[in-house]
């Protein structure tokens, strides 16, 4: 633990999403003393520069509609540059704007991040479920918060992103808001704001006006009917982090102005999960559970 109450804030990477006031308002956090780490992902700066690039992008569509990035050597290294290289930077030139002393590492530094790969995944093709392989895409097994709490304990902003390292020391791609969840159970965080591009979870996901201020989600299995695409692996990801002992998780709009601030004041959507799971996050590294 870190001795001030610790915030994790993920910022999506829908491109609507409003990177320079996430870093206005965690400069107003840290302002208040606050110990603030952010978790960025970027799948709207991947799919831009795969474009530029000319790498053919392919999704993976798991049968419980949770959807993932196929990631085969040259989408890992898209993935690496236009997270390390172009989301990472921009946000810390953001926060360098308002003097935050922010650091910016992806899972792989000091082996923070540990993965494993998954040799084969299950994923729905024309209807039909077909086993995928040579997917260089993974699940995080283990934190070492080591790196973290030492930035943290000395007032730094720690800014991370994928990849994840693996068995092999390989970089790894892991979704971003699984890596926040982990990284903010790991550090026995007070709350978690997973900020994107939706008002919340919507009830409806074609009607923007059924937000829902909180949702229970299921403890196994798919976490919620209505949930599709990215938003089933957010809830997932959300449920992870309230497992390993988060006090709260909220889902909530990054594309208004103080984003953080008004999801901390109650915007979004709460997640609950239907059976509590006892909290331990003492040590320095720990196991996530699947
Ligand atoms: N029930 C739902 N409520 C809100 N959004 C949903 C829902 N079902 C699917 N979605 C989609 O999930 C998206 C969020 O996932 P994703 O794009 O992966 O976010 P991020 O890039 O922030 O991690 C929303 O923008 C929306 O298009
Ligand atoms: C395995 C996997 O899918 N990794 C993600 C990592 C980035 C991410 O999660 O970005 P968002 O937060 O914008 O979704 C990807 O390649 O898109």
């Amino acid at each position: 633990m870190t001795s001030k109450p610790l915030t994790v804030v993920k910022c999506g990477g829908n491109p609507a999403v409003d990177a320079a006031g996430i870093c206005a308002d965690i400069a107003r956090l840290v302002r208040e003393d606050r110990s603030v780490l952010l978790v960025h992902g970027g799948s709207g700066e991947i799919g831009r520069l795969a474009g530029r690039l000319g790498v053919p992008q392919r999704t993976l569509v798991a049968p419980d509609n949770v959807s993932t990035r196929y990631t085969d050597p040259d989408t890992l290294e898209v993935v690496i540059l236009a997270l390390a290289g172009a989301v990472k930077p921009r946000l810390i030139a953001e926060l360098a704007r308002h003097r935050v002393p922010a650091v910016g590492l992806t899972g792989m530094d000091c082996r923070m991040l540990r993965a494993q790969r998954k040799s084969a995944v299950r994923s729905v093709v024309d209807g039909r479920t077909v086993l995928v392989r040579n997917n260089l895409s993974g699940r995080i097994t283990t934190v070492d918060t080591g790196l973290p709490r030492t930035l943290l304990h000395a007032g730094y902003v720690p800014v991370v992103s994928p990849p994840a390292i693996d068995e092999h020391d390989q970089a790894v791609n892991v979704d971003a808001d699984r890596a926040a969840a982990a990284l903010a159970a790991a550090l026995g965080a007070e709350e978690l704001l997973l900020l994107t591009g939706a008002p919340g979870v919507l009830a409806d996901p074609d009607d923007p006006g059924s937000v829902q201020s909180s949702i229970q989600i299921s403890p196994t299995g798919a976490p919620d009917p209505s949930a599709r695409g990215g938003m089933a692996l957010k809830l997932i990801a959300a449920r992870e982090a309230l497992a390993g002992g988060v006090g709260s998780v909220r889902i909530a709009d990054g594309r208004i102005p103080e984003p953080v601030s008004r999801t901390l004041a109650g915007a979004g959507t709460t997640v609950h999960i239907s059976r509590a799971e006892s909290p331990n996050h003492s040590s320095r590294e720990r196991e996530i559970r699947r």
